[in-house]
């Protein structure tokens, strides 16, 4: 039980409010692991800027430490170098970083670490076309090791819905949840394999307070579970602000502050900044910080040598005087305000007392933060050099059956293209109706075949760049590489080879080719080649390059096909109406240099440019994977 003063202005008294949580719950069925501490020291990040020499320098020596069993906010104002940290320390950004990173006193091996750490961004990006329970179902299946039984694994994924709250949403889209409800899932997500260092990215942004309070009250719980919890926060209220463990401040690229919340308020009053009573001392270090009270930073950030763990011997520059400023262990200072709620914007006792705090258990046998041991780098978990215990058959059919799921609720893709397959194969069979029955309609047959070709172009390149760059987002940082790249790949082929069928039945009839199964097959052979080709131009673009350059340079790639079709020969001089030149149809295949075009020959050419822009797709793929890092 845990019990708050709520000051209460209007009446001039304090209301005492307590806490009541309810049945604590625990997540029983996770996978045990063991907690990690992280520290950091001397931590540079530098970005070239333009021509200029000297690059522009964002970190600037930053040393701290991240224990298990805290929520740590990384705190600071707009601009200091909060989401640089936060992507440095998750490994998402490499390059142009110096310093050390250690992992449980021992130097972070990245692949290692990725495995053991999850990051939730701000715009995480959820399953789009899932519901909560499916997506949940991918999670697991990836996540969790064929040794565990598909029972076990609902086990786990209910559990974890129902602590966070999330099981009477499982039948919900997931675009359909509430912003917190989203947040959740994020999280839910990822504790399917129970990663015992989580970083989020500002987790509270766009929620309302008690979507907040929900929010951190969880993220409060799963550092009580033993994990190591870190996230970015732009200025919490005095409520939210009283729950986290640790506060890393930053301030132009350098550590105003570290240590304990409590300890904020008496650490800036030994620099003569005294936080105003009633005054939310998380606004208060922000404005230290952007220099409202004076130039404060290099002060702070000398006193705290530069992000040296507060909690060491610090010499006060302002008299040479030392002071003891203790991080962990004795405590020399009242803690500030200890239950006393500065901000009472958000606390009703109604609120309160619904917003509980859920001990998430990071296991049950291994709870004890201290505990800390490099043991962890021997288990099972960390040796597998993949990065889920799950083989990379098992992910290419988890992929492929999740992509054949998504394309069959994606309305664009589905229901969209299959209209416009028929409408458009209509609208061609009706301009050019019953033309291949007619001698004279010899040039209607050659525009017939090349709008043929430019309409199956451009609808399976444009369609395949749009949804490729929506799909590659939400799940390309969680597969491996090959398994996504080969199940996202094949599974659209089948759609569109239905699509062409249905498209090539309608004009072929209507239109009156000759009904002879033999012609048929190639028309429909080469129409089909021809919308694979362009569906792996899609892709090549798609992989490379962002939607709106896509769009435009899509069409540009598309021309030397059209320029080398054999359709642009000018027959505009020709006096048709004086005799027919196209009697013979020998004659229409010499004026377009066709005499001795070997069909083989455009087959084989079309499936070997099929296969080699597969090819570069990936490989622009995995340059875009590896280069956002
Ligand atoms: N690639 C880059 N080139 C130039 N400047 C950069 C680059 N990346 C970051 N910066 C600069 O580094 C500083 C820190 O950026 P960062 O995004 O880490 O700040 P932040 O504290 O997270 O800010 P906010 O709270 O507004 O999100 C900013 O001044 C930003 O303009």
């Amino acid at each position: 039980m845990d019990s708050f003063i709520l000051n209460n202005n209007r009446k001039g008294g304090s209301v005492k409010v307590t806490i009541t949580p309810s049945q604590p719950k625990q997540l029983s069925h996770l996978p045990k692991r063991q907690p990690v501490d992280i520290g950091f020291s001397d931590l540079t990040y530098t970005v070239s800027e333009g021509r200029k020499k000297n690059g522009k320098q964002i970190l600037k020596s930053v040393s701290g430490r991240l224990r298990s069993g805290e929520l740590t906010a990384i705190m600071g104002p707009s601009g200091a170098g909060k989401s640089t940290l936060l992507n440095i320390l998750t490994g998402y950004k490499t390059s142009g970083m110096n310093g050390s990173i250690t992992i449980n006193g021992q130097e972070r091996n990245l692949s290692l670490f990725r495995k053991l750490s999850c990051y939730i961004m701000q715009d995480n990006q959820l399953h789009a076309n899932l519901t909560v329970a499916e997506a949940m179902r991918v999670a697991s299946n990836l996540k969790l090791g064929k040794d565990m039984s598909s029972k076990q694994k609902e086990e786990v994924v209910g559990e974890i819905l129902d602590t966070l709250g999330l099981h009477e949403h499982r039948n919900t889209m997931t675009s359909s949840l509430s912003g917190g409800q989203k947040k959740r899932l994020s999280i839910a997500l990822e504790l399917v394999n129970n990663p015992p260092i989580m970083f989020f990215d500002e987790p509270t942004s766009g929620l309302d307070s008690s979507s907040c309070f929900q929010c951190i009250s969880l993220l409060k719980s799963l550092a009580q579970g033993g994990r190591t919890i870190i996230c970015t926060i732009h200025q919490p209220s005095a409520r939210l602000f009283e729950m986290f463990d640790h506060l890393y401040t930053l301030a132009e690229g350098q550590c105003v502050y570290q240590g304990s919340t409590q300890q904020l308020v008496p650490f800036l009053s030994t620099l003569g900044l005294v936080c105003p009573s009633y005054h939310n001392p998380a606004s208060f270090v922000i404005e230290v910080s952007c220099g409202e009270y004076g130039d404060n930073i290099k002060k702070c950030s000398k006193l705290n040598g530069n992000g040296i763990l507060a909690g060491n011997e610090i010499s006060n520059p302002g008299d040479g005087d030392v002071i003891k400023f203790i991080d962990s262990g004795v405590n020399l200072y009242q803690p500030y305000a200890s239950k006393e709620l500065k901000d009472e914007s958000n606390g009703t006792a109604d609120g309160m007392s619904r917003n509980v705090v859920i001990p998430v258990d990071l296991t049950a046998s291994e709870k004890s933060p201290d505990n800390v041991t490099t043991a962890l780098l021997d288990t099972g978990f960390i040796a597998s050099p993949r990065h889920y215990p799950t083989s990379e058959i098992t992910q290419f059919w988890i992929v492929l059956k999740r992509t054949l799921l998504f394309s069959r609720r994606d309305w664009t893709l589905m229901y969209l293209r299959l209209f416009a397959h028929i409408l458009v194969g209509l609208l061609i069979g009706a301009l050019y109706y019953d033309i291949g029955n007619d001698g004279a309609k010899v040039l209607s047959n050659l525009g017939f075949l090349f709008f043929n070709m430019l309409f199956l172009m451009y609808t399976s390149m444009t369609i395949t760049i749009l949804s490729f760059i929506k799909r590659t987002y939400n799940l390309m940082q969680q597969f491996n590489i090959q398994s996504y790249y080969l199940a996202i790949t094949l599974s659209d082929i089948p759609f569109q080879a239905v699509f062409c069928v249905i498209y090539v039945s309608i004009v072929y009839f209507l239109t009156s080719q000759p009904p002879e199964l033999f012609r048929f097959s190639m028309f429909l052979g080469a129409c089909l080649l021809i919308s694979f080709v362009a569906q792996s131009v899609g892709l090549v673009v798609g992989a490379a390059m962002n939607v709106q350059n896509g769009v435009f340079l899509a069409p540009v790639m598309s021309v030397p096909f059209l320029l080398f079709s054999g359709f642009f020969v000018s027959f505009d001089a020709i006096p048709i109406y004086v005799y027919c030149h196209f009697k013979s149809p020998m004659t229409t295949l010499e004026e377009l240099d066709m005499v001795d075009a070997d069909i083989t020959l455009d087959i084989i050419a079309l499936i070997v440019i099929f296969f080699v822009l597969r090819i570069s797709a990936f490989v622009f793929l995995r340059w875009k994977l590896l280069s956002t890092r």
